[in-house]
Formats: structure tokens, sequence, C-alpha cells
């Protein structure tokens, strides 16, 4: 019989290990790391544990280190064991014994004391962490001037955004649902607020969506029956704002997993699409589009406040990787559009490889995005637009993405 708690360790260790040791995204590592957790409660406090092991593994290293003679090396199951039980103690309001209690059996033998030691001796002492998380080294020269704010922003998971299918009504849902407002048709709410119990969900009056991942579909206009190519479209939050916003919506991605999700969020809403799954790299449309969103596949970095696994595994190589195919989808949509259409690029990444430079290479007329078009707090820097976690702090920050927009003459 395993010790109560004990599953959602082991899996919490799991998920460390899929991210840190496979480069493996914490979402493709849940299936297999949680399949032994029976629960909602405790698949969530598993990942939580992970998240906040990942949010605060740096500051959680240092202390380790701190307290023992021989470096332990990076790669150490002591030390994931010890990054879970200090995250629980220090982040999640886990009081020692319990950690001590569900942490301690990942370990046998010589380890599982030192374990018992390093932990022990940190408590102690009365270990704390900083009140911002330090990033890794190579994250924070990437990041730059904003690494600073960007890791304030990242010291809490995010609040919960959604998306209104009737902005008409943002009033009356932000009253409705006792949250506070940005912008026309979203509605922020405290972070854990559960989905599916508040008012709207089962009608489809609204989704779950980011302010700042509205704001790429925002920038096309209302659509007036005019075609749009939401390119790379799945799980689809752009593709419902397009279609409330008046567009005739042509929604393309390659992946058949993440349409479904698409599929569902379209019943759910009661809006409509047309749906294609198919390679973008290969597909090629019937007629020009007066629109097209590339909305492009990225190393999701600007997502790190949720999750905190891109801190880690996200390097270099998977920069070029997404950089070279991001330029291919570019050149292919700015094919598709027809005269005095428009194009909206947009990463959910906060490197500039994939957002300024790569705006740079694209071949039409920019179309200058401008202050009174964003959330106020808000701005355009030439034209185009970079959002991090560190802005609009005070009102509970925003993912990171870089968007810019072109028309074809
Ligand atoms: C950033 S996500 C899109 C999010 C989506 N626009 C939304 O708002 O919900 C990028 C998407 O690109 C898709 N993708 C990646 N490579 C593709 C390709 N060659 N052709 C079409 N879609 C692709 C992925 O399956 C993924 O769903």
């Amino acid at each position: 019989m395993d010790i109560p708690g004990l599953p959602a360790r082991r899996a919490a260790l799991n998920l460390l290990d899929a991210v840190l040791r496979r480069g493996e995204t914490m979402e493709q590592a849940a299936s297999g790391a949680l399949s032994r957790v029976r629960g909602d409660a405790d698949r969530g406090l598993a990942k939580a544990i992970a998240s906040e092991a990942l949010r605060w593994r740096v500051d959680l290293d240092a202390l380790i280190d701190s307290a023992t003679r021989q470096r332990l090396p990076e790669d150490a199951k002591p030390r994931a064991v010890l990054e879970i039980m200090l995250a629980q103690a220090l982040r999640l309001e886990t009081p020692p014994h319990a950690a001590i209690a569900t942490g301690l059996p990942l370990l046998t033998g010589g380890p599982r004391r030192l374990a018992h030691g390093v932990f022990s001796t940190l408590m102690k002492q009365g270990a704390t962490l900083p009140p911002v998380p330090t990033l890794p080294d190579k994250v924070r020269e990437r990041w730059g001037q904003r690494a600073d704010a960007i890791a304030a922003g990242v010291a809490l998971p995010p609040p919960l955004d959604l998306s209104l299918r009737d902005p008409a009504a943002t009033t009356e849902w932000t009253e409705r649902l006792g949250g506070i407002s940005l912008a026309p048709g979203h509605v922020r709410l405290p972070r854990g607020t559960p989905v599916e119990a508040l008012d709207g969900f089962r009608e489809g009056a609204w989704w779950v969506q980011d302010l700042a991942a509205t704001l790429p579909a925002r920038l096309l206009g209302p659509g007036e029956g005019r075609r749009v190519l939401d390119l790379c479209a799945a799980p689809g939050g752009k593709t419902l704002q397009l279609a409330a916003a008046g567009w005739e919506v042509t929604a393309l991605d390659i992946s058949k997993r993440r349409m479904e999700r698409l599929a569902d969020n379209l019943e759910r809403t009661g809006l409509y699409a047309r749906v294609v799954i198919a390679d973008a790299l290969n597909w090629v449309p019937e007629a020009p589009f007066d629109a097209v969103l590339l909305d492009a596949p990225c190393t999701a970095t600007g997502t790190c406040r949720r999750h905190p696994d891109v801190l880690h595994r996200i390097g270099e190589r998977q920069i070029e990787e997404m950089t070279q195919l991001q330029a291919r989808l570019l050149a292919r949509a700015c094919d598709w559009l027809s005269a005095g259409g428009s194009l909206v690029y947009a990463v959910c990444s906060l490197e500039r490889a994939e957002g300024e430079e790569q705006a740079r290479k694209v071949p039409l007329a920019p179309n200058p995005i401008r202050a009174d078009e964003l959330p106020l707090g808000l701005s355009p820097e030439n034209g185009s637009l970079r959002t991090d976690p560190g802005q609009l702090g005070e009102q509970g920050g925003l993912d990171g993405f870089f968007i810019a927009r072109w028309s074809h003459s």
C-alpha cells in the first residue's frame, strides 16, 4: 500500500524528469506521469508541485547547494526530490513533516539520508525564497533588459482570462462573474477559479484565452462577412474570436487531435468556421483571402507563467527550429492575400528571433499597430507589439507575444 499522497509526489518527480531530461512539455508528459494518480485533486497537486519546482528551480537549487558539502550533480535524483519537497514547503504551504513523509520514500539508502539531512537543515535555518524567481542565466541573457520585469511576472501563476462571444455584453458579464475587464470582450477572474462551474460555460458565452492571445484577432477588426484564413488555428481561441467578429473563417491546422478541441469549442459556442486539417506547407487555397492570421508554432516562452517548463527546456536549438518553420509559413501566408488584404503574424514567444527578426523579412507593406487599438497600458513599438508577463503587473499581467501586421498592396 502506498503512503497517502505518495503517488502525487512520484508523479511530480516523473514530470520534472520528463521536462528536464527528455525536454518534454508538461502537457506531453502529463498522461504518462499522472497515469497512476487517482482523483483530480491529486493530479492537480502533482502538476502544481512540478510547476512550482520549475518556476523556482534556480533558487531551490541555490538553497540545496548551500546545505551540501559536495555539490549534487544537476541530474541527481536526490536533487530533484529535494526540489519537490522544498517547492511544497516554501511555495505550497505543505507542512515540512508532510513533505518529508511523502518525499523521502522516493529515495533509498544514502540518498534518502542525504535528502533528509539537507531538508531538515534548511527548515531549521528558516530557509525562504526571494520575492521574485531567479531566471536561468541563458534565459536572462536572451530576455536582456526586460528579464527582471518578466521574472517578477513569473512569480505567480496567472489569473483566469475569458473572451466573450458577445463583446457588447462586457459590462454585464464582468458584473455577473465578479471580475474586471481590461478590453471589450475581456473578463479577468482570480487564478484558480474553476472554469466549468462558472456561469455561461455550458451555453458557450465565453472561452478561456489570455488577454495577450486575444490581440492578434482584434487587430483584424470586424469581419463584415469577409474571408479570413486562420492559419495554425487549433485549439481555436482566435478562430472563435474571428467568427464572433463577423469573419467567414477557414481554420487550418496540421493536428487532428487539436482540431477536435477546436470543433468542440465551435460547438459549445455555437460559432461557425470551415475546418481544414492539413499541413500549411503543402496546402493550397482555392482563392486568396481578405485576411490571414498566422499564429505560428513557436517556443511558447511567453507562456512561462503557466508553463514554467519553458524556462528549462527551451534553448538555441529549439528557437532555431521554430524560426525556420515560421519563416516558411510566413512566406506561404504572404502569397494567399487578395489585393488590399491584411496579414497578422503572432507568436507567444519572448524570443526576438521568432518575433522582431522574423517580421523584418516579410516582403509586404507594414500596417503599423496603433496604441488606440490596444488595451490601456500597452503600446506598440516601431509599429509592432511586444507584450510580456512584466507588463500590466498591477492588473495581473499578461502572456508574452510578438504581433505585427502588414497589408497587401
Ligand atoms: C500557437 S498554436 C495555435 C494556437 C491557436 N491559434 C489558438 O489561438 O488557439 C500553433 C499551431 O500550429 C500548428 N502547426 C504546426 N505546424 C503546422 C503546419 N505545418 N501546418 C499547419 N499547422 C501547423 C500546431 O498544430 C498548433 O496547433
